[in-house]
């Protein structure tokens, strides 16, 4: 057995079977999924979440009684507090979402199947990623302001369990209805902009689902900046037009065009509006504007899969008596 870690299990989250669920995560770890080719497991102390424990703390007082990783198992709310204990730790955190959105697995390109989670924790490969900081709380994916507030407020436990994702789409779309703009003021690294806006989204990472983080079409997690979008859409009908171009242009990798987008990337922003605005963080509201949000590169270490290599297609140096002759 290699490696001592402490799983940080909620049993609560997503629609799943947790018994299931567990059983599947211990078997892979423990390196006897395939009965015919064994690997070396890792050894595992399990801790199940409670209603009213901090995960955080839990994954604090592992690392204290000497785990050498930490391995997050739950919806977004469980990775991100665990992840937020580990930020500047060198610790590597393992990732298997059970949850609804899975959008903190999805923001970082890492495997959201819980067999190809426990895989890659498994097989050992890391990477390093950029965390944030958001009126001194930990931030790992995004702060919202305005719309994305809005409908986070409205999607609460028991639609979430109803209807899963969609749960957020109808709260969505029902926000569409109160639509308002503020005047905001936003500080960059080097810039101040004031604008009408509907909705403000910076990102550290964000999943392409997270349409409103997408402007500039992708958010790299790993470049030491923020990137930060304003949608100014005045009408329903308009935030509806802006949402579909933000989606087609992500799937298509390009940039929005629209004029009533713009995106601006910086280490660190502050942000006031008139009239204050609900903000979110990772899914939670957490009071209202300004706010102040700030990158902390290399933040964070996680198990991701190895990167494969590019085969290369072509290799002749070295061939005794090689010529090579260009046809021209
Ligand atoms: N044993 C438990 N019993 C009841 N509630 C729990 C237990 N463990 C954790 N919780 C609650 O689970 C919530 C966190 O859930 P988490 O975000 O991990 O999953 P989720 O809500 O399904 O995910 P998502 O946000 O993606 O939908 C916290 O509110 C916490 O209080």
């Amino acid at each position: 057995m290699k490696l001592k870690a402490c799983l940080i299990f909620n049993p609560v989250a997503g629609q799943g079977d947790p018994d299931v669920d567990l059983e599947t995560i211990l078997t892979i770890l423990s390196g006897c999924a395939d009965e015919a080719n064994p690997v070396e497991g890792i050894e595992i102390e399990v801790v199940v979440t409670t209603a009213d424990c901090e995960p955080g703390e839990l994954a604090k007082a592992a690392i204290e009684r000497g785990a050498e990783s930490i391995i997050a198992s739950g919806g977004d709310g469980t990775l991100s507090a665990v992840a937020a204990a580990l930020i500047g730790s060198s610790i590597p955190l393992g990732i298997i979402s059970r949850g609804t959105a899975n959008a903190f697995a999805n923001a970082l390109d890492l495997p959201t199947s819980i067999p190809e989670a426990c895989e890659s924790i498994l097989a050992g490969g890391t990477k390093v990623v950029d965390m944030a900081r958001c009126n001194g709380l930990p931030m790992v994916l995004l702060a919202g302001i305005g719309f994305e507030a809005e409908t986070v407020n409205l999607a609460d436990r028991e639609s979430k369990n109803r209807l899963g994702m969609m749960a957020y789409v109808l709260a969505g779309l029902s926000q569409l209805r109160n639509l308002e703009q503020f005047e905001a003021k936003i500080e960059t690294d080097d810039k101040i902009i004031t604008v009408l806006a509907s909705a403000i989204t910076i990102a550290n990472a964000a999943p392409a689902t997270s349409i409103l983080a997408q402007g500039g079409a992708e958010v790299v997690f790993d470049d030491g900046l923020l990137d930060l979008t304003i949608v100014t859409s005045k009408t329903a009908l308009g935030a509806i037009a802006t949402s579909y171009d933000l989606l087609s242009s992500t799937l298509r990798g390009e940039a929005s065009q629209r004029e009533d987008v713009g995106f601006v990337r910086s280490k660190k922003f502050t942000v006031t509006t008139t009239p204050p605005q609900k903000v979110v963080l990772d899914g939670e509201v957490i009071g209202t504007t300004p706010l102040e949000v700030e990158c902390i590169p290399n933040g964070l270490t996680v198990f991701a899969p190895k990167i494969e290599e590019v085969q290369p297609t072509e290799k002749l140096e070295g061939l005794p008596n090689l010529t090579i002759e260009d046809k021209g």
